[in-house]
């Protein structure tokens, strides 16, 4: 029995949203169509994302399932887009418009200056596979968690982080069969393959995720950031390098020298940086 005491932080129809001591909880709720995402679904995580990126208490954000089926009992992370929602140009919401705005979420994880935990409970098929491939680390049930890539069977193909990234982690022959064959594996063999952190007990994942997010939460949060934004520099180019500078713009903001800067123009004087060269 856990006794983690969540706390929803916002109602939404297609996710919860619960946060805990540091911890923010972002959980698929479909699990009748194996969490299966449509354009409410993916809106709605963005919506937690942003929220969980700029609230100063959390740190850790786990991203799990809410489950089993009702209908059938088998427990699913994502399977991706739904495809019953999907058009001629995207997956299409009460809107009209036709979308593909999952590529928005897996950005917010990547850039986002905390890190983020995939709790894979079940199935992690198609998106949902590419979706814990982008967070940070993955924990997932020993009994019930099965990757399965499926892009290849329904026309669709994540060329980022869901492939490119994932042949970094798993090796480019591994990925490419993942791929190309769309085989089931479970957590022991993702385990092998290096795209699993750690294979739980189905019954003590949740509370072993939260335990993760807590010794992560007792590091340094600037370090924690950093090192994120390090790992990520060299295979997100440019935009790695922005995100990265982005940070230690910051650090050098909160310098002496960088107040004197701010303060010489405000004050119409020049700057002076006497004896600001700091040796390495
Ligand atoms: C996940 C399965 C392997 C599970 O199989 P099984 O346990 O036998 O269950 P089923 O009986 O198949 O399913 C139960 C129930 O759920 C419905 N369902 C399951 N998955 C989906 C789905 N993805 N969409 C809609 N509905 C789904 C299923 O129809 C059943 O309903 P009933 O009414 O009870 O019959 C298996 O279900 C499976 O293979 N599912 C499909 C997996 C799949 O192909 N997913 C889509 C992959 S493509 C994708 O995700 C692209 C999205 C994306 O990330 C992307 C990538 C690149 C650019 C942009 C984007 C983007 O933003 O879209």
């Amino acid at each position: 029995m856990s006794t983690i005491n969540w706390v929803t932080a916002k109602e939404y129809t297609d996710i919860t949203y619960k946060k805990s001591n540091g911890v923010a909880r972002i959980a698929f709720n479909r699990p009748e169509v194996r969490n299966a995402f449509r354009p409410q679904t993916t809106s709605e995580i963005i919506d937690a994302l942003q929220d969980a990126t700029i609230d100063v208490n959390i740190g850790v954000v786990l991203i799990s399932a809410e489950g089993p089926s009702p209908k059938d009992g088998v427990y699913s992370f994502c399977s991706g887009g739904d495809q019953k929602a999907r058009g001629h140009q995207g997956y299409v919401g009460e809107d009209g418009y036709h979308r593909l705005n999952i590529l928005e979420a897996q950005r917010l994880i990547r850039f986002m200056p905390k890190a983020v935990i995939a709790v894979v409970p079940g199935w992690a098929v198609g998106g949902g596979h590419s979706l814990h491939v982008v967070c940070d680390l993955t924990l997932a049930s020993k009994e019930h968690a099965i990757f399965k890539q499926t892009d290849a069977d329904v026309t669709s193909f994540d060329g980022g982080y869901g492939s490119a990234y994932l042949a970094k982690m798993v090796g480019q022959k591994k990925a490419r069969e993942i791929f190309f064959l769309g085989r089931n594996y479970s957590a022991q063999e993702a385990f092998e393959m290096g795209m699993v952190n750690a294979v739980i007990p189905h019954d003590e994942l949740e509370d072993t995720a939260y335990e993760w997010a807590q010794e992560i939460l007792a590091k340094s949060p600037t370090s924690i950031k950093m090192l994120k934004y390090a790992m990520n520099l060299t295979d997100d180019g440019m935009v790695g390098q922005q995100v990265f500078a982005g940070e230690a713009t910051r650090l050098a903001y909160m310098t002496d020298e960088a107040k004197e800067g701010r303060n010489a123009f405000l004050e119409k004087r020049a700057p002076n940086f006497d004896k600001k060269w700091i040796p390495n």
